[in-house]
């Protein structure tokens, strides 16, 4: 990509845009791999104008910019650098003096670049300036995920003794509504069990607040969660600022912004609707359906060593999958809906900490989280559209390190995978292999299989029983009896 200036280009709708073009990854890794990525489509907008505003180095390139030159205070700009926050990432840049204005702001930029801080940062400095309780709401559509961004709020608050609340589907209510009667400051909730406390919880009112984000916004405004959603704004006021924020956006963001946005700025570091990072290999594999685990235990042994998680379409697959794995003697560990609530995190935890090096998992992973070090992302099974895609492989090559994906792609799935290349605007390589070494572990593969399958049959009657590690009634939208709005964000995908 060409060197760029920034460009603001406004719509006549009720959106402005400020999309800029970034050259990507500045500093790549040495052993970064070669992009295959489409070029960027041509700037077409015909309002385009070309602003001088940040110093020119002399090569064409504006100077980059550090947190303190974007109006964050010390305090807070200390919390970065204790976190290794050396400069801002793009969609930073461009986002926070936007956000320090009041604007309310829609923020769309690739997996791993950093929006978290996009939008924390200047909502601690809005605080900071006026301390009030309840001053702001994040909604995220996993609990994974809600937990980490209040993990990110408060490293970036440590400094400004800032108190944040956890509001998650899975938990305790009554120890939730105590955590909320101490007047934090920022709550951090999932959408299903933050409604049950605005409808149950006495004297917990969100009437003074200042912020709203939503996190991984399309999620949230599609058909699962947007009837929530709908019901939680009417609990918020209307004079506050919101954020919006995802790598994906879909016209859904549109009509929500109708709804309770205004006069929002949209802040693209992008070049494309469906953006992946430079720094990612991708590539598919074409086998026959049922080769499927053969060729995924070589893949394993391919990256032995290395971080690897493995996408399914279901709970089951999902466990079965990691059976198959152990029995192999692979360290995996699943991850899914069907888990309660402690045994999903302590799953993360594990794999976080790097004890499992294999995380066998649902969609419930495939958005926002942030886990160091993830060399390898496996789609055993396809998703069924490409923004899960793009989630799902953003998982690798975070913060401008190199990352791989590998799709399996079988007889069955070729529709779906074509749809993915074409919303990606590449044809992507086949990933190289001999099927001869392939065939090799298939004898192995087989025996395991059959353990595998006499487990998950255990599992299965087990259901429902005490002990079992699938919950009863894991269906996506069946929570147990009791458990409120639960299922709403108990999995994903
Ligand atoms: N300015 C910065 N400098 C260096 N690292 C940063 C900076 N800002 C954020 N990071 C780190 O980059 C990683 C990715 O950030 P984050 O999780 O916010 O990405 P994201 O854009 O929200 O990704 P996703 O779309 O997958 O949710 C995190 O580990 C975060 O700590």
């Amino acid at each position: 990509m060409s060197t760029k200036r920034r460009k603001v280009s406004r719509e006549t709708g009720a959106i402005k845009e400020a999309s800029v073009e970034i050259p990507k990854t500045k500093s790549k890794p040495r052993s970064a791999p070669k992009p295959e990525e489409p070029s960027p489509p041509p700037d077409s907008d015909a309002e385009s104008a070309t602003l001088d505003d940040a110093p020119d180095q002399g090569n064409g390139e504006p100077a980059p910019k550090s947190f303190q030159d974007l109006g964050i205070v010390d305090a807070l700009c200390e919390a970065c650098d204790r976190l290794g926050y050396k400069k801002p990432t793009p969609i930073q840049q461009e986002s926070i003096p936007l956000a320090l204005q009041g604007r309310d702001i829609i923020g769309l930029a690739e997996t791993g670049s950093g929006k978290t801080a996009a939008f924390a940062l200047p909502i601690l400095q809005a605080l900071l300036d006026k301390p009030q309780p309840l001053f702001a709401l994040v909604l995220a559509p996993t609990r994974e995920l809600a937990a980490q961004i209040a993990q990110s709020f408060e490293a970036l608050g440590s400094l400004i003794s800032l108190r944040c609340a956890l509001i998650l589907g899975g938990m305790d209510m009554v120890q939730q509504a105590i955590a909320l009667g101490k007047k934090p400051h920022v709550v951090v909730a999932t959408p299903g069990r933050l409604l049950d406390h605005l409808e149950k919880t006495k004297g917990f009112s969100l009437r003074n607040l200042q912020y709203l984000v939503m996190d991984e916004a399309d999620r949230l405004l599609d058909m699962d969660f947007g009837p929530i959603l709908e019901k939680i704004l009417k609990f918020l006021p209307r004079e506050r600022r919101t954020f919006l924020f995802s790598a994906t956006m879909s016209s859904k963001v549109e009509s929500l912004q109708r709804a309770s946005l205004r006069d929002p700025l949209k802040v693209s570091i992008s070049s494309s609707k469906y953006q992946t990072v430079s720094t990612l290999v991708q590539n598919y594999i074409f086998i026959p359906h049922m080769h499927k685990d053969t060729y995924l235990i070589y893949l394993c042994n391919e990256f032995a060593g290395q971080t690897i998680i493995i996408f399914t379409r279901t709970v089951l697959e999902t466990q079965r999958i990691a059976i198959l794995l152990r029995t192999l003697g692979m360290g995996a560990i699943p991850l899914h809906g069907g888990l309660s609530q402690s045994a999903r995190l302590g799953a993360l935890n594990k794999f976080r900490a790097g004890s499992r090096e294999i995380l066998v998992a649902t969609d419930v992973a495939a958005r926002g989280l942030d886990i160091p070090n993830v060399d390898c992302v496996v789609n055993l099974d396809l998703p069924q559209d490409s923004k899960t895609y793009v989630h799902r492989v953003g998982r690798t090559a975070r913060a401008g390190k190199s990352g791989h994906a590998i799709s399996m792609v079988t007889q069955y799935d070729l529709e779906i995978w074509l749809r993915i290349e074409a919303a990606l605007g590449a044809q992507l390589s086949e990933y190289p292999l001999e099927k001869d070494e392939v065939m090799v572990f298939k004898p192995r593969v087989e025996e395991a299989q059959r353990h595998a399958k006499n487990e998950m049959k255990q599992l299965i009657d087990d259901r429902g029983n005490r002990g079992s590690v699938l919950k009863a009634g894991k269906g996506r939208k069946r929570g147990p009896p009791g458990s409120g709005r639960d299922h709403m964000d108990a999995e994903e995908g």
